[in-house]
């Protein structure tokens, strides 16, 4: 990642200067010849150093300092000054800048030193790389991935079976992350140096699957040209991951089933024997225990693969975790289109948190993603979808949803209290005639023919 450097400097020669000097280190400069020239680049490129005059017409050095710490990941700061105008440049400092240089500047080695040293300094750029490097290995951070009080069992969980060789079963509605959790399992496996492999099991013809796992001979079929290897062979040594696997077909699941027994296969086509030294994780958002009663799942492979179960909460269970994932991809989206958003109006924030969210994470993040889209400082309300502008039917408008909220409450602590009223009302802090008169309200009830509870 080269370092990118904005200098804002009315002077031409010196900007010049800074120019040769700065590039022939092999920075990435950017210029302004004012104040606010520099402000408009600082607001639509991110920079990692800003080195400027104090004193330009309109827009000083101080105020551009002082706006560049609005950024998420602010640059450093180094402030230029003429001799004369020490003291000012001091308070720059003491407002964040990180150094500043006097002019006239003669010595070009004492620029380079300079910069070398605040940019080496800089967390930030640190900061970013470690980001990068999840990323790059496809993975948010992990405070994100576990975002929201109902992922700490997922947590725990996934810690606990990791290291482990054991098959892990993931289920969740889509868009849950199931895939993303695989992807941690393997990469805090003693396997995370080879591969990991994913098939989407619903994404391909039943015909090529077999194949596509297995791989095939020269000749097995029609169109076999070449000998193929499949996705075990591609995941020797690593990790398998077989994305919805409710959707193989039943002879398939006899074919995994036998691998996951006797971890070797062969082939289609083929009777060489391969060893399968592969971990499987396996996700569903089919609910497998229907799906044996109905007889479209192998009971017998449901227990292979439900060694090790994880169970995704959906996002609606998760709404705590909203402001730190839609943050966390407003920077994202942010980054891929090279715009500048600064976080989210409180109103889009409240609608966010309002919706059901059927879509879980991959439809917030397509939302957020157009957002960033249409959104010019901040997402706000006009840049999320029609649904979520317009006025929420009866029933849900702010008063509606805390009503929804009450009946939960209501309805949850009943059960626990077994239907009996009158611990249900105690519970609740509230007498048994209110209890009453709420249940008849939500429609709970009917009568009150509590007396025996
Ligand atoms: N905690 C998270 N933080 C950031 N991004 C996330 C998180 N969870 C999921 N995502 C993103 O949401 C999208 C959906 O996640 P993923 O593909 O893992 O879901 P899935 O449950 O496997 O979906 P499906 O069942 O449809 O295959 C992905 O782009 C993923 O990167």
């Amino acid at each position: 990642m080269t370092t990118r450097i904005l200098i804002a400097e009315d002077d031409s020669t010196f900007r010049g200067f800074l120019r040769t000097v700065l590039k022939g280190e092999g920075y990435d400069i950017r210029e302004a010849a004012d104040g606010e020239e520099a402000l408009a680049l600082l607001r639509r490129e991110s920079f990692d150093l800003v080195l400027s005059d104090l004193r330009m017409p309109g827009i000083g050095g101080l105020e551009l300092l002082r706006a560049s710490r609005d950024d998420d990941y602010p640059p450093a700061f180094v402030i230029l000054t003429a001799f004369g105008t020490i003291e000012e440049a001091v308070a720059a400092v003491k407002e964040g800048a990180a150094d500043f240089l006097t002019k006239p500047l003669k010595d070009p080695d004492t620029l380079r030193v300079l910069v070398g040293r605040v940019l080496s300094g800089k967390s930030r750029e640190r900061e970013y790389l470690a980001l990068k490097e999840t990323e790059a290995a496809g993975l948010p951070p992990e405070d994100l991935i576990f975002a929201g009080e109902a992922m700490a069992p997922v947590r725990r969980l996934v810690g606990e079976v990791a290291p482990t060789g054991t098959t892990v079963l993931v289920s969740g509605e889509s868009g849950t992350g199931k895939e993303l959790i695989a992807r941690a399992v393997h990469l805090l496996s003693p396997r995370h140096g080879a591969g990991f492999v994913a098939v989407n099991c619903a994404a391909i013809p039943e015909t090529l699957l077999e194949s596509e796992l297995f791989g095939h001979e020269r000749g097995a079929f029609t169109g076999a040209v070449q000998a193929r290897r499949g996705k075990f062979e591609l995941a020797q040594g690593g990790t398998l991951f077989l994305d919805e696997i409710g959707e193989l077909s039943l002879p398939l699941q006899a074919k995994l089933l036998r691998v996951l027994q006797e971890r070797a296969f062969e082939r289609v086509g083929g009777n060489r024997e391969i060893r399968a030294d592969v971990r499987v994780v396996a996700a569903t958002n089919r609910d497998l225990v229907v799906e044996i009663r109905e007889r479209r799942f192998r009971e017998d492979l449901f227990y292979r693969l439900n060694v090790f179960p994880v169970a995704l909460p959906p996002l609606r269970e998760r709404r705590d975790a909203l402001p730190h994932l839609v943050n966390w991809f407003i920077r994202r989206f942010s980054g891929v289109t090279g715009k500048k958003i600064r976080g989210i109006e409180p109103d889009a924030m409240a609608a966010l948190k309002r919706y059901p969210w059927p879509g879980n994470i991959r439809e917030l993040q397509n939302v957020i993603e157009r957002g960033v889209i249409l959104a010019r400082h901040a997402l706000t309300l006009d840049d999320l979808p029609e649904t979520f502008r317009a006025p929420l039917p009866a029933g849900q408008d702010g008063e509606g949803v805390l009503k929804g909220l009450e009946r939960e409450a209501i309805l949850a602590a009943l059960k626990s209290c077994g239907n009996n009223r009158r611990l249900t009302a105690e519970k609740l802090g509230i007498s048994r005639r209110t209890l009453q008169y709420r249940l008849r309200e939500y429609g709970l009830v009917g009568d009150d023919r509590d007396g025996a509870n």
